[in-house]
């Protein structure tokens, strides 16, 4: 007989928003007075899902699912990203909000936390259609989104076109163009530079910051890369860059493995070539699941969420683990790999380099007075070294994972904003 676990039971089956409820409950001893307040936390502030019917090139109609969620806006505007993915979900969404909830009040940006999605698989589009589609989810979602309520930026199959045409659809239906409604648009639309690079920029300061705690060189460090889009690429070549070897890396299309290492930008090239990885020249193509065995001192998840998981988080053979992606690691897999002695820099920190230089542009936006690159690249380094500085301390004080840490620091930073703010009589 077949028995199936029930997803309950399952703690690798585990939904992306309990994900985040199991890592609130960690941090709510650690709370004081403040856990009071700590269901706040638990429930998004307002979730919006949208249909969003198009023309196809063929004449007929298609309608696709969206979301919109605003986790919190305790402390600012609701700000993240919007993705494109067949398999998105509201769970998805909402713990992607949360998480943005978390990571921004971590690195200190006057925000609260939001995210949308479309349940559609952009591959299968024309440029037509997913033009039509973005103008009219931005159209949909326009009745919570703007410059001063919730900040759209983008995500896993989402780009700086994408945010121009939301700028515009937005802009168009206000009467006037609203440059700071959306982040992550062309530098010719107001965009930021830096921008494009900055969460790649920021998975390597965090990084390099916990070799230096762990006494790693950054000279001939191996890394590996599972995925090589907008996040894990710019991560790969600033550890190329900085002297690191960039042994495997991993995505859709293929996982690519050298010893004597990938050179990154080669990898590129060839990927823009070939539309695969699978068969640069100077690298193996291995399994994918074989990526996870490989021995390195730095592995950069930068794909998506539940990459590690009760299965696989016992091969793992690295130090340290830069969370490039929201929620590639679930509790089950941090509790293994604490116990094997791995420092995970979580998410919450790893990646907001990107959330960073999008509060950089929005305030750009607003001040229409546009910074440098090395301006820019300075001031982010900066807040990336002092947030990991800052979780460092208290993860000795109280002898916790960097991911509690930053629970703490965060969930704190939340829920002291709810208390002054108070609630309506
Ligand atoms: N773009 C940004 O500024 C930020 C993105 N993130 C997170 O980083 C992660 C990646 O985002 P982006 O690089 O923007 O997306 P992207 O769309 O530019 O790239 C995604 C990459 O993941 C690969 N991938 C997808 N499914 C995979 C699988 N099953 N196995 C292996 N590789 C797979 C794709 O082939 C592609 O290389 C996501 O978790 C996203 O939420 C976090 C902070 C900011
Ligand atoms: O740049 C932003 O506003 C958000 C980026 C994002 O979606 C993320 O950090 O996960």
């Amino acid at each position: 007989m077949n028995f199936e676990i029930p997803s309950y039971l399952d703690k690798n089956n585990i939904g992306p928003y309990e994900i985040y409820l199991e890592q609130v409950e960690r941090v709510t001893p650690y709370l004081g007075k403040l856990a009071y307040w700590v269901e706040t936390l638990k429930r998004p502030k307002r979730i919006l899902v949208v249909d969003v019917p198009i023309h196809l090139d063929d004449g007929s109609v298609a309608h696709f699912e969206g979301y919109r969620v605003q986790h919190n806006t305790s402390r600012g505007p609701a700000k993240g990203g919007v993705r494109y993915h067949q398999d998105v979900t509201l769970s998805e969404v909402m713990a992607l909000s949360a998480w943005m909830t978390i990571k921004n009040a971590v690195v200190g940006l006057p925000y609260g936390g939001g995210k949308g999605g479309i349940r559609v698989d952009p591959r299968k589009l024309s440029m037509g259609e997913l033009e039509r589609l973005t103008r009219r989810y931005t159209t949909e979602i326009g009745i919570i989104i703007g410059p001063d309520k919730d900040i759209p930026a983008p995500d896993v199959n989402t780009n700086p076109q994408v945010m121009a045409w939301m700028m515009d659809t937005y802009s168009m239906n206000e009467g006037k163009t609203a440059t700071g409604v959306v982040t992550g648009k062309p530098i010719a639309l107001g965009g930021s530079l830096g921008r494009n690079d900055a969460t790649g920029r920021g998975v390597f300061v965090a990084g390099a910051r916990a070799m230096q705690k762990l006494g790693i060189a950054l000279e001939g460090a191996r890394v590996t890369v599972q995925g090589f889009g907008n996040v894990g690429n710019a991560a790969a070549r600033i550890f190329h860059d900085h002297g690191a070897k960039v042994i495997a890396i991993q995505d859709i299309t293929g996982t690519i493995y050298s010893e004597a290492g990938i050179n990154p930008y080669e990898a590129l090239a060839f990927l823009k070539e070939h539309s695969t990885l699978k068969g640069m020249p100077g690298t193996e193509s291995i399994e994918p699941s074989s990526f996870w065995d490989i021995e390195c001192e730095v592995l950069i998840p930068a794909a998506l969420e539940k990459q590690i998981t009760e299965e696989n988080a016992d091969r793992i053979k690295t130090r340290v683990i830069v969370e490039g992606a929201n929620g590639p690691t679930i509790p089950v897999a941090d509790d293994i790999l604490s116990a094997k002695g791995v420092l995970v820099v979580p998410d919450v920190l790893a990646n907001a380099g990107g959330v960073t230089v999008s509060y950089f542009e929005w305030v750009q936006d607003f001040s229409s007075y546009f910074w440098t690159e090395d301006e820019i690249n300075a001031r982010l380094d900066r807040i990336m070294r002092e947030a990991f500085d800052s979780l460092w301390d208290v993860k000795e004080r109280h002898n916790v994972t960097l991911r509690t840490a930053a629970y703490i620091v965060a969930c704190a930073r939340v829920l002291e904003a709810r208390a002054l703010r108070g609630l309506y009589p």
